[in-house]
């Protein structure tokens, strides 16, 4: 068993793949062992959680999920533990593995109840109600009453919670909950754990999952998944990058902000997301970051950042620059974006950029050319944006955002670097990339102009080759999120300071 720390890459498998592990090593081993191998996992897991637990609750549903809960609490039983376990299933209705918990369970003289124990926080639930046989079309249509019981009491409950093998009612795949059954208030809990089984699944990682899982530990069942693919990876960390002694800004690239629309335009004045976006690419170590602001009258210089050059947009060599386009560009965007698309060397869009070709059939044309042949671009839309780009909902994105990001990333023939908890990043013909690092401190204006600037230095500085875009976008979504998880604890996290705790990388 391990825990799971961002310190290096693991792969991720949806659930036909993990039926797929589990029903050739079923076969090939003695029956029932998988489930005893998972309740001894969960135990151990358990012991150790709550070492001084008055009351272990093993909340325990009417599949195998409850079956591995079943066999855990006999485990901990047989060791002297205080154990007290519900149950949703019947001897006649359990799958054979639960059956047969439930039967040594019974043997053993496990204390079963009809309601779940009250605990303190000394205490532990372990939520062994649904695991990867969750339908989001159950049958029958209405879950049983104590279901919804026993999930909302673990919900407020005050002792922590170990999940066996996936938050019940949280999608493997997408990170979602199923309608009805999150928690009323997210975040409101008790600390959270969650043992994934044979597996680890991508909807721990994104979406909902952060939260829900809380932290995450694996235990293999001594199965190694080598023989299937995985269907996304959770992103290590990015290897050093060394600087000659023998470079110079040129080694280093050129980054082009554009944005920034002024006030007088429509009386929203955004320039400071073209220069937070233009000071993160600065303190990334980009090698010259220029700014062109969307607004004829604006400053004439930066007098805080003058390591930062302005320019009209006209005036700058696209062809030779990694240009970050968008950050604040409102609606002036639209217009410069026909010469972005086709002229710049290699392309960052954010934010405006992103709504302005979503409106525009030309611009999506102009966008799909540069995938075509082949030039670096990466988008970097939030789950709104890639809702406009989709023709879809926000709700439709977040239902599965390893698959709007891949189909985006299709779409356009360009990297897509979806925001959110659990960024995921996605390349035709690339296994996705489910970003680790970051935290909820991050949610505060002007931390995706950061991260847009951080992805223009890394593209910049990429050497030229056919997964650039890819690579540049994964080690800046780390970066940008492993700031914020190393940002002191009574410190304000702003935009602005975010970006100067950059470093060149
Ligand atoms: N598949 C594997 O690789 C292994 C599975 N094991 C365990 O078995 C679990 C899978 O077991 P099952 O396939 O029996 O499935 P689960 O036990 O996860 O779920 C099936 C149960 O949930 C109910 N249910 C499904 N959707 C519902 C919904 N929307 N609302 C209310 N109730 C719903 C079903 O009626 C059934 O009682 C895994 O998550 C894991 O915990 C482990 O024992 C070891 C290996
Ligand atoms: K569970």
């Amino acid at each position: 068993m391990q825990r799971i720390a961002p310190d290096r890459p693991h792969p991720l498998f949806d659930t036909a793949a993990t039926r797929r592990l589990e029903a050739s090593t079923a076969a090939a081993l003695a029956p029932h062992t998988l489930m005893q191998r998972a309740g001894q996992a969960t135990a151990r897991l358990a012991l150790a959680l709550a070492p001084h637990a008055r009351t272990f609750w093993f909340a325990c549903g009417g599949g195998n999920n409850g079956g591995d809960g079943l066999e855990a609490a006999l485990l901990l039983h047989r060791g002297g533990h205080p154990v007290v376990v519900t149950w949703l299933g019947t001897p006649e209705t359990a799958p054979a593995d639960a059956r047969q918990s439930w039967q040594r369970a019974q043997e053993a003289g496990v204390p079963f109840a009809a309601e779940p124990p009250s605990l303190g926080p000394q205490d532990l639930c372990v939520d062994a109600l649904l695991g990867i046989g969750l339908r989001a079309d159950p049958r029958p249509r209405k879950p049983d009453a104590r279901l919804l019981q026993w999930l909302a009491r673990m919900h407020a409950c005050a002792a922590p919670t170990l999940c066996v093998d996936l938050p019940s009612g949280l999608v493997a795949e997408s990170g979602q909950y199923i309608p009805g059954l999150a928690p009323a208030h997210p975040g409101a809990t008790a600390a959270r754990h969650t043992l994934s089984l044979l597996t680890l699944k991508p909807g721990l990682f994104t979406g909902q999952g952060r939260d829900a899982a809380g932290s995450v530990w694996f235990d293999d069942l001594g199965v190694p998944a080598s023989t299937e693919t995985p269907c996304a990876w959770l992103a290590g960390p990015p290897a050093p990058a060394v600087r000659a002694h023998a470079s110079h800004k040129g080694s280093y690239g050129d980054v082009a902000v554009i944005g920034g629309e002024g006030l007088q335009a429509r009386g929203m004045g955004m320039t400071g997301a073209a220069l937070l976006a233009a000071s993160a690419a600065l303190h990334a170590g980009a090698g010259r970051v220029m700014v062109a602001l969307l607004d004829a009258g604006a400053l004439p210089a930066l007098p805080q950042q003058p390591e930062v050059m302005l320019r009209r947009w006209d005036a700058l060599a696209l062809d030779h620059a990694t240009v970050v386009c968008g950050c604040g560009g409102g609606a002036a965007v639209a217009a410069v974006l026909p010469d972005v698309l086709q002229q710049s060397a290699r392309l960052v869009l954010d934010a405006d950029a992103l709504n302005a070709v979503a409106a525009d059939p030309h611009l999506q044309h102009l966008l799909r050319e540069r995938g075509r042949q082949g030039r670096p671009t990466v988008l970097t839309p939030h789950p709104l944006e890639a809702a406009r780009l989709l023709a879809g909902t926000t709700a439709a994105v977040q239902a599965d955002r390893l698959a709007a990001a891949r189909t985006l990333a299709g779409q356009y023939g360009c990297t897509v670097l979806l925001k959110g908890s659990g960024s995921v990043i996605a390349a035709p013909g690339r296994t996705p990339l489910i970003n680790p690092t970051g935290n909820a401190r991050l949610a505060t204006g002007g931390t995706g102009d950061v991260l847009a600037g951080l992805v223009g230095a890394r593209l910049a500085a990429e050497p030229a080759q056919a997964d650039a875009a890819f690579a540049a976008a994964g080690r800046a979504c780390w970066e940008h999120g492993a700031a914020a998880d190393r940002w002191p604890a009574g410190r304000s996290l702003t935009a602005g300071a975010l970006a100067h705790s950059l470093n060149a990388g």
